[in-house]
């Protein structure tokens, strides 16, 4: 069995790949107030039995070195996935490819095989969102980045001073409170984001996109978004499967 873990900035999310290629159901953890690594080395210790860590994440240096570390002294072979030029039928679109968070990276990865020679246009709600676009022929054409649905509202709030607050309960164009104004006015915002730039990114491309939907808000957002969007909350855990077979073959 190989551990996939992808670690973000709000949570720890993980599936187990058995030796057949089959996915769990993906799992996830919050930070909350303790630090990635804290989660990273619970999971290790809910795990004493992995051999095997394939990771992709957008945290610091640090955060990398002590999870290597943490992996060696438990024997854990660790793969980390990196962005780069070219790799998993991927032509990496940024000027500087490492530069591209290895996280939007292997979601094209996983899009691109989902899309099955179609272009594809990645759109992952976390913590921050990001839309990519890609060609038909894996080519990365590049993307955006915009603060997330909830970090959207508490960067608002913070910035009042604890005079307002936030509902995400029945969501409504025409609000009656403050919570529901500001948890509207930033889900309908978001909605209208992820709507127009999906549809100048495809007015931009030369054949239809399949609209890939992934992240923590996915579903939500997903509720609120007309037309067709192909919702595949665990997309991350499909790349990071495909990542760890192509590099079982090549070490073979
Ligand atoms: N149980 C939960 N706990 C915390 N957040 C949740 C939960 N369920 C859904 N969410 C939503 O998930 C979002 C975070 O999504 P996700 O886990 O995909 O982000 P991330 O990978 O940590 O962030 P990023 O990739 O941007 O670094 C938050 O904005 C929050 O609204
Ligand atoms: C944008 C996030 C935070 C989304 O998780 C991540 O992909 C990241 O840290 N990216 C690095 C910057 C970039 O992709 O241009
Ligand atoms: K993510």
């Amino acid at each position: 069995m190989v551990l996939l873990v992808d670690a973000g900035n709000s949570r720890l999310k993980w599936s187990e790949l058995d030796t057949a290629g089959n996915l769990s159901t993906q799992q996830a953890w919050a930070y909350g107030d303790r630090p990635a690594l804290s989660a990273f080395l619970d999971l290790l210790d809910a795990y004493p039995q992995v051999a095997h860590i394939t990771l992709v994440h957008v945290l610091t240096h640090l955060f990398a070195e002590s999870v290597q570390v943490a992996c060696e002294q438990r024997g854990i072979h660790l793969h980390s996935v990196c962005s780069v030029s070219c790799a998993y039928g991927i032509v990496n679109g940024y000027q500087q490819p490492s530069a591209l968070g290895a996280d939007r990276f292997v979601g094209l990865v996983a899009a691109h095989r989902l899309a099955g020679g179609e272009a594809s246009i990645v759109i992952d709600c976390g913590t921050a969102i990001t839309v990519d676009a890609v060609g038909r022929d894996g080519r990365h054409l590049g993307g955006l980045i915009l603060p997330g649905l909830q970090l959207s509202a508490e960067a608002l709030i913070a910035r009042a001073q604890g005079r307002l607050s936030l509902s995400f309960a029945q969501p409504n164009i025409f609000a009656d409170s403050t919570g529901r104004a500001i948890g509207s006015g930033c889900l309908f915002g978001l909605v209208g984001a992820i709507e127009g730039i999906c549809s100048r990114m495809q007015q931009a491309l030369p054949s239809p996109a399949v609209r890939v939907l992934t992240g923590g808000d996915a579903e939500y957002l997903r509720s609120w978004l007309p037309g067709d969007y192909l919702l595949q909350p665990d997309l991350l855990m499909q790349g990071l499967a495909y990542i760890t077979e192509q590099e079982a073959c090549t070490s073979c």
